[in-house]
């Protein structure tokens, strides 16, 4: 099957690239076309433009940075909506918020096309080693054609119901792992301030009800200052952003989160937000009485 492939960042560059190696034909667009480039030479094609590897391929698949982003590549000129049709799917795997993927589904719907929304829970790592969990929901139809491609991504996919529901439910956990992570970094700093040694902490950590992957990958580059970025933080806090907006809609109050939102805030400000999430440490750890 040829996919057409939207986005060439992070994650959609390690992503198309296990397409490429599982022996899907790829054809790739990125605003940045340079980006392309490294892709063609695991024998990807280009698109010059979003509306025209639509035009090509049955199956397109976006992973973009933010709603703004996933909006304009449909919408705008030369966008996905120019070619998208009876007979073609859309697959956006970016992390937006529901409405957003309401809009773009009834856009693509009203044109004829399948839409469905897929975003991934996973970072670089498992786009690179085909690990991610996908959170579908939308077009069933388009979800079982997409399997042979889901199970090259991911080690396990969920169809969650209607389109919103796949959003929703990557704004809930990351919004818990923004959470923690302000948590976890808390506790580096007072484990350090308070003349612990930091590195038991990790082991402790780890042997204890709440270990966790997240705090034995990011653990100890975190405490030697090293962000180099899996997971951005700006799309860290949009994911807040986005999650608090759905706590509002439903009434649900979410001061832990809303706390960690501003510390993710205040590290964008610091300049801080092309590197790692786990870089909000940083913030803490700078602030001193
Ligand atoms: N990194 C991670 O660990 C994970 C990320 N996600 C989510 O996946 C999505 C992509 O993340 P990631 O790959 O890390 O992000 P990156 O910042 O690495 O890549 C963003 C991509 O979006 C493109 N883009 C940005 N703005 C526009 C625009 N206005 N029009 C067209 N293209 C645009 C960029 O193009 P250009 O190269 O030209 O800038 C780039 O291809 C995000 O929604 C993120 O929240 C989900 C799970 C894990
Ligand atoms: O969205 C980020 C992730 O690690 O999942």
């Amino acid at each position: 099957m040829e996919i057409g492939f939207l986005g060439l960042g992070i994650m959609g560059k390690a992503m198309s690239m296990n397409l490429l190696k599982n022996g899907f034909k790829v054809t790739v667009w990125n605003r940045t076309l340079s980006k392309c480039n490294e892709l063609v030479e695991f024998g990807a094609s280009i698109g010059e433009t979003p509306a025209q590897v639509v035009k090509k391929c049955k199956l397109t698949i976006a992973m973009l940075s933010d709603p703004a982003a996933t909006r304009s590549v449909v919408f705008d000129k030369d966008g996905v909506l120019e070619q998208i049709g009876s007979g073609k799917g859309y697959i956006d795997m970016s992390t937006v918020d529901p409405e957003t993927s309401s809009k773009i589904s009834e856009a693509i719907t009203s044109k004829g096309g399948a839409f469905l929304e897929a975003p991934v829970s996973g970072s670089k790592q498992p786009a690179e080693t085909g690990q991610l969990v996908i959170l579908a929901a939308g077009d069933k139809e388009l979800y079982e054609e997409a399997i042979p491609a889901f199970d090259v991504l991911g080690k396990k996919s969920f169809f969650l119901g209607q389109i919103g529901n796949g959003a929703k439910m990557k704004l809930v956990v990351n919004m818990i792992m923004g959470s923690v992570m302000n948590a976890f970094s808390e506790g580096l700093v007072l484990s350090e301030r308070s003349g612990l040694n930091p590195h038991d902490l990790l082991q402790v950590l780890d042997l204890g009800g709440i270990a966790n992957p997240m705090f034995r990958g990011k653990g100890p580059a975190m405490l030697k200052s090293n962000h180099s970025p899996a997971f951005p933080l700006k799309h860290q806090q949009k994911d807040m952003r986005l999650a608090l907006a759905l706590g509002d809609e439903n009434a649900v109050s979410m001061p832990v989160a809303a706390a960690a939102n501003e510390s993710f805030k205040k590290a964008r400000s610091m300049g801080f937000g092309d590197l790692d999430f786990s870089a909000v440490y940083e913030i803490l750890k700078t602030t001193k009485d």
